[in-house]
């Protein structure tokens, strides 16, 4: 179906709740809006809301390598790197005392709430045959789950915009609901409201995935506003019934993304990319989407940069490293493209349309794509047993050598 022009999306809050009235002049004054007409730089706090994790890497059934896991850590590097100047970030994440990221020379960028639990941890068990873009690449077990995120863990101050990653179940529903409240507009992965575990008491057992809406979730969506699924998981998200109360994009790996509306649905093309770990791809995917929003492009263009930083995190092991030269790029292309540096998330509405300049972005950004790859290649001579191709001098991980 070709992609329909401009629909409408409500906000998360409710348009009559006093709180968001309130929430609107307290923002202008915070912000320095000048009225009157004058150019205005916007600040956008955004919250995520998600835990990090040790992520242990298994093949054949060997430990091939030890990494920072966690949709907010990838969630976070994106957004720390693509968004616009003025954006800033408040990270909710819970781990325990054995966390193991916490001062190594690539940290964790915004600091955990240390608990007496362990700190979440999974088990992701690679298969050797090629995986479809469709098929699951790997077996995820929990080993260990931190305590969940409480909604009184959340900051008492109100956001532009909110990221749901949780990934192992730690985003309540009552703590997604006081998202909600809190941020003008929430992004949900469906991995953080689906993930069911067959489990010990620790914590412990294989991720399974349960029917959205058999879940206390899903009288939330009609005030989320955008929901990310991946092609495994959308078929217990039931995208028709969902698209009905907010956008949902439904990512396909190496094929890219699709967004489906009320109304209509895009598909929106991938970059190139020399996959060596396909973990993070999803997270990366969502914050560069948020990114693109923030930005002020809309939902479809939005997802192009979405695709460019889920390509950019499979081509690593674990929290990807940036080229300052290649982010540099990226938002040379953007500032070229959209020729008003301002940040658009705590607008009204979001528009789905693809615009004119589409096309333009999606060349711009496959050059930059292009680089990386080139980049890639040079800088990692040797061929790694791991999960593919993997950089030796990745230092936020540890291979164990093959
Ligand atoms: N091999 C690839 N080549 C290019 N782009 C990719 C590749 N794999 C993933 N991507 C990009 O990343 C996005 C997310 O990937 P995917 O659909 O595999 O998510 P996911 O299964 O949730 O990932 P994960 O659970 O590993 O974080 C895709 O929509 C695509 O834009
Ligand atoms: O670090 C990863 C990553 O955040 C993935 O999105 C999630 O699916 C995994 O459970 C987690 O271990």
């Amino acid at each position: 179906m070709a992609p329909s022009p401009a629909a409408a999306m409500p906000l998360a809050a409710e348009p009559d709740d006093p709180e968001v009235v309130e929430v609107e002049i307290e923002e202008e004054e915070e912000r320095g809006v000048k009225k009157g007409g004058g150019v205005a730089e916007l600040e956008v706090e955004g919250l995520v809301v998600g835990s990090y994790c040790h992520d242990v890497l298994l093949r054949g059934g060997r430990v091939v390598g030890e990494t920072l896991g966690g949709a907010a850590a990838f969630v976070s590097n994106v957004l720390d790197a693509a968004s616009p100047a003025g954006a800033s970030l408040a990270v909710v994440s819970k781990v325990g005392h054995d966390f193991a990221y916490a001062t190594a020379a690539a940290p964790a960028r915004h600091r955990p709430v240390l608990c007496a639990s362990p700190t979440t941890s999974f088990h992701a068990r690679f298969s050797d045959d090629a995986a479809s873009a469709h098929a699951p690449d790997r077996q995820l077990r929990r080993v260990h789950a931190c305590d969940p995120i409480y909604p009184a863990d959340l900051p008492d101050r109100h956001f532009a915009y909110g990221l749901a990653v949780g990934v192992a179940g730690e985003v309540l529903p009552e703590t997604l609901e006081r998202m909600i409240r809190l941020c003008r507009a929430v992004l949900v992965d469906a991995q953080a409201m689906i993930r069911a575990f067959d489990g010990d008491a620790k914590g412990g057992g294989a991720v399974r995935h349960v029917a959205l809406e058999a879940t206390p979730y899903a009288r939330l969506l009609p005030r989320v506003a955008f929901l990310k699924a991946s092609s495994e998981e959308a078929p217990y998200v039931g995208v028709e019934t969902a698209r009905r109360r907010c956008c949902v994009i439904v990512t396909e790996g190496r094929d890219g993304c699709r967004l489906y509306w009320d109304g209509g649905e895009a598909r929106v093309a991938p970059f190139p990319a020399v996959q060596v770990d396909p973990t993070g791809a999803g997270d990366s995917f969502l914050a560069g989407f948020a990114s693109g929003l923030l930005w002020g492009l809309s939902a479809t263009d939005a997802a192009l940069l979405g695709n460019f930083f889920g390509a950019a995190a499979v081509s690593q092991v674990g929290v990807p490293t940036f080229d300052p030269k290649m982010l540099q790029a990226v938002k040379q292309i953007l500032e070229k493209a959209i020729k008003r540096p301002c940040t658009h998330l705590n607008g009204n509405t979001f528009t789905f349309q693809r615009s004119n300049i589409h096309d333009e972005l999606h060349k711009s950004l496959q050059e930059a794509a292009m680089l990386v790859c080139e980049q890639k290649q040079v800088n990692s001579p040797a061929t790694y047993n791991v999960l593919a191709l993997v950089h030796p001098g990745h230092f936020r991980i540890r291979l164990i050598p093959g």
